[in-house]
C-alpha cells in the first residue's frame, strides 16, 4: 500500500503540517519512500459524510448507479454516504439493502450504508422488515421513505418504538399529504404569481410537531430530512429544549437558492421540499450554525434528462449535489473550516454510529480526509460531473473551493481534482 505525505498542509484551516498517511492512517512518519502531495495552501478535513443520498440502483441505473454515485461523492470529498431507500424495487428487505451495501464496497469509492424504508414499498401502510435490515449484512440503522412521508402517526409509532431496541434512527421526510396535492412549488407570492400549486410550510412543519411528540413520547430518535422552512427550526429549537432526541438536516440548495428561481419554469429548480423565501434561508443558515439543524446532508437526487427536462409539472423533483456540496457551504458559511467539518463529517458519522469517520485528523485514525483548494474558483459544468446525471442548479455558476484529493482509509480516491478510478 502506497504511503503518502502531505507537505505543509493546513489542518482545518489552522497550523500548517507535514501529515503522513501510512498503511490507511495517519501518521507523524513518512517513510523513505513515500508519495510527496505538494498540499501548500490547501486545507484538509475530515471525508464528509452524506447521511442522505440516491444512488437509484437498483432500477434506475440510467439517472445513477452506486458506483457513479459513488465517484461522484469522493469528488465532492466524502468518504461515507447513506444510500435513501427509494430504489426499485423498494430497499425494504435484507435482500436489496444487503445488494447495495455490496455494490458499494465492489464501487471502493466510499463507504456506502444503506438505509432501509420504514414501510413495504415505501407505500405507508405496513412496516418493513426493520429487524431483518438491521441483523443484514448491511448493518442497517437509519431508516426512511423518503420521497414519501410516513404520514400515518401510528405507524411512525411504531416505528420509533420498534427501532428503539437497537438504537436505530427513523429519518422523516416530513410533508403532510393532504396539504401538498397536486404542489408544484412553495406557497407564497411567488406561487401565486405564477399560478402554480402551492406546497405550503405549515405542511412540513406539522409533521415535525407531531414527530417530535411521538418521538418524545416513546424515547426514540428521530431525523428530520431536508428542513426547509423557518418555521421549523422553530418547532426544532422547542423539542431540542425539551430534551427531545431529535437532530435535523439541511441540504445546499435551501442554504443558497429561493423559490424566485421558479419564475424561469426552468424543472432544474423543482425540488422536495421546494426551495422556499429568502427569510427561510437566512433561518436555515442561522439554525445550521447555532445548531438547531445538525447536519449538512445533500439529498443528491439525480434523473434521466427525460425526467427533467419537459414541462415543470411533469418534470421530477429533485438535484444533484455531491459535488457542489462542500462549495455551495462555504460560499455561504465562509471558510469556517471547524464548523463545516462538524456539519459535515463529524456530527452526521456521530448520528449514525458510523465508526472511523469524522475523527480528529489525529496520529493512529483512518486516514479518511479531503483536501481543498479554498482559493480555487469553479463555474461549474454539467458535463463535468462524474454523477450519470445533470440536474444541477448550478451550472454556470462560479462557486469557491476545489477539492483537490480524497482519501478513503488511505487509498485515493480523488488526485488532482480527478477520481482515481
Ligand atoms: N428530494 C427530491 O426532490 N427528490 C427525491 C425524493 C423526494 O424527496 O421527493 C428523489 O428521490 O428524487
Amino acid at each position: 500500500m502506497t504511503s503518502y505525505l502531505l507537505r505543509g498542509v493546513s489542518l482545518l484551516g489552522a497550523e500548517l503540517r507535514d501529515v503522513a498517511i501510512v498503511d490507511g492512517r495517519i501518521s507523524d512518519n513518512a517513510p523513505a519512500d513515500a508519495e510527496i502531495i505538494d498540499a501548500a495552501g490547501l486545507v484538509a478535513l475530515p471525508g464528509l459524510v452524506d447521511l442522505h443520498t440516491h444512488l437509484r440502483e437498483p432500477g434506475r441505473e440510467d439517472a445513477e448507479t452506486v458506483e457513479t454515485g459513488s465517484r461522484s461523492a469522493a469528488l465532492g470529498g466524502y468518504t461515507a454516504v447513506f444510500a435513501m431507500a427509494n430504489t426499485s424495487p423498494v430497499a425494504d428487505t435484507a435482500g436489496v439493502v444487503e445488494q447495495v451495501w455490496r455494490l458499494g464496497r465492489e464501487a471502493g469509492l466510499v463507504d456506502v450504508q444503506p438505509i432501509g424504508a420504514v414501510t413495504v414499498g415505501l407505500a405507508g401502510k405496513q412496516l418493513a422488515e426493520l429487524g431483518a435490515m438491521a441483523t443484514s449484512a448491511a448493518n442497517v440503522r437509519i431508516f426512511s421513505d423518503d420521497g414519501h412521508c410516513v404520514a400515518d402517526p401510528r405507524l411512525m409509532r411504531r416505528a420509533l418504538e420498534y427501532v428503539k431496541a437497537f438504537d436505530g434512527i427513523i429519518a422523516q421526510h416530513a410533508e403532510e399529504p393532504r396539504l401538498t396535492e397536486g404542489a408544484q412549488m412553495h406557497e407564497g407570492e411567488v406561487s401565486t404569481r405564477l399560478g402554480l400549486t402551492g406546497w405550503p410550510a405549515v405542511a412540513e412543519e406539522a409533521i415535525i410537531a407531531r414527530d417530535v411528540l411521538l418521538a418524545e413520547h416513546v424515547g426514540s430518535r428521530l431525523h428530520v430530512c431536508h428542513v426547509s422552512t423557518a418555521g421549523s427550526v422553530e418547532v426544532l429549537r422547542q423539542a431540542k429544549a425539551r430534551g427531545v432526541r431529535v437532530t435535523a438536516e439541511v441540504t445546499p440548495h435551501h442554504l443558497l437558492l429561493t423559490d424566485e428561481l421558479a419564475a424561469s419554469y426552468d424543472p432544474v429548480y423543482k425540488v422536495n421540499p421546494p426551495l422556499r423565501t429568502a427569510s427561510d434561508v437566512e433561518a436555515l443558515r442561522a439554525a445550521l450554525v447555532e445548531g438547531v439543524i445538525d447536519i449538512v446532508a445533500t439529498d443528491h437526487a439525480p434523473h434521466a434528462v427525460e425526467d427533467k427536462e419537459c414541462e415543470w409539472a411533469y418534470a421530477r423533483p429533485g438535484m444533484v449535489g455531491l459535488e457542489t456540496a462542500l462549495p455551495v457551504v462555504l460560499s455561504v458559511l465562509g471558510e469556517r473550516w471547524d464548523l463545516i467539518a462538524e456539519r459535515m463529517s463529524r456530527t452526521p458519522a456521530r448520528i449514525a454510529g458510523l465508526t472511523g469517520h469524522g475523527t480528529d485528523l489525529a496520529v493512529g485514525e483512518p486516514a479518511n480526509l479531503t483536501l481543498v483548494d479554498p482559493s480555487a474558483r469553479r463555474v461549474v459544468d454539467p458535463s463535468e460531473l462524474a454523477s450519470r446525471s445533470r440536474n444541477t442548479p448550478y451550472a454556470g455558476t462560479t462557486l469557491p473551493g476545489r477539492i483537490v484529493a480524497t482519501f478513503l482509509r488511505g487509498e485515493p480516491t480523488v488526485l488532482d481534482g480527478k477520481a482515481v478510478k
